[in-house]
């Protein structure tokens, strides 16, 4: 069995960060490993707070975790800070790991900030370089890109800023994927490599509870990965998987409810996974 990591915030009403992750990875029917950044007090209406979690102590869970269990693909979510990028950064090196899936969480839906601003910097110079994928929202594309992209010409743009920026000197495949899960007429995401642009059109699904769909996604990438599909399928299947958790419209909350990853891992049983 393929293993993944995830090193992420935690939710504790179970919506993203590693509770999303940690649902997302069962559902490919994989084994799943999580190092905690930050704790987070946060339901569907927004978070109430945050406590990061001591650099030293994300190291000491990423020493016992690559001491004795190598995963195959690793997703890294919500850094808080600059001292956990930092001991994140030493740690990838120090481990070697590849198939890392950079979801570049700078705020929640909500609006609470989940990353400190001074850390964007060191998040884009230290460990985005380390990645193979980096999954920008339109918002944190607008941070890395300096312009907010409206149409997907745009964000193919912001996606090739974004990509000599960070894998200017890369010479094996590594990705930037701008989600458009936040502009209005469209939910299609554009994927930039070295050479090529991939477009995943999606209609919008008219659902407010898309809490997590960003985590959910990135730890779904980061599956696929795991399973040995390359960047540009492996976001095609895990788009689909998001879609199909989006769908049935699971309505827990008064705010913007969690995914049901159910329904999403039944989906998963069909051969595209297989
Ligand atoms: N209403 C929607 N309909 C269809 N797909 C959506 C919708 N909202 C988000 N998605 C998809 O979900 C994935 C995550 O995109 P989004 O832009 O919401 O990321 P995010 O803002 O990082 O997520 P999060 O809300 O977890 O922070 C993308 O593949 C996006 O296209
Ligand atoms: C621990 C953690 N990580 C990431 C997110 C972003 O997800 P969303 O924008 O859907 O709130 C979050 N809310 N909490």
């Amino acid at each position: 069995m393929k293993k993944v990591l995830t090193i992420a915030g935690s939710d504790c009403s179970g919506g993203a960060g590693i509770q999303a992750d940690l649902k997302t990875i069962t559902a490919h029917r994989l084994y799943g490993m999580s190092v905690i950044t930050a704790l987070t007090a946060q339901n569907t209406t927004g978070v109430q707070a945050v406590q990061a979690i001591d650099a030293d102590f994300v190291g000491a869970q990423l020493d016992a975790v690559f001491s004795d269990i190598i995963p195959d693909a690793v997703k890294i979510g919500m850094v808080a800070n600059k001292e956990i990028i930092q001991m994140i950064a030493r740690k990838m090196q120090q481990y070697k790991v590849r198939n890392i899936v950079l979801d570049p969480v700078m705020a929640a839906t909500a609006g609470s900030k989940l990353l400190q601003k001074e850390a964007t910097v060191i998040l884009q110079n230290e460990l985005m370089p380390l990645a193979s994928i980096i999954t920008p929202n339109i918002g944190e594309a607008a941070v890395l890109a300096g312009f907010t992209p409206t149409t997907t010409d745009e964000m193919e743009k912001a996606a090739k800023i974004i990509y000599e920026k960070v894998f200017a000197k890369r010479q094996d495949d590594c990705a930037v994927l701008v989600k458009g899960g936040h502009l209005t007429d469209s939910a299609d995401d554009v994927l930039c490599d070295k050479n090529l642009t991939y477009i995943y059109n999606s209609r919008k699904i008219d659902n407010k509870n898309t809490h997590g769909t960003g985590c959910t996604l990135s730890s779904a990438i980061a599956c696929n990965l795991a399973e040995g599909f390359n960047l540009q399928q492996s976001v095609k299947n895990a788009k689909k998987y998001v879609t199909m958790a989006m769908q049935t419209n699971l309505d827990l909350g008064s705010g913007a409810g969690p995914l049901n990853h159910m329904a999403a891992g039944g989906w998963l049983t069909s051969d595209i996974w297989q």
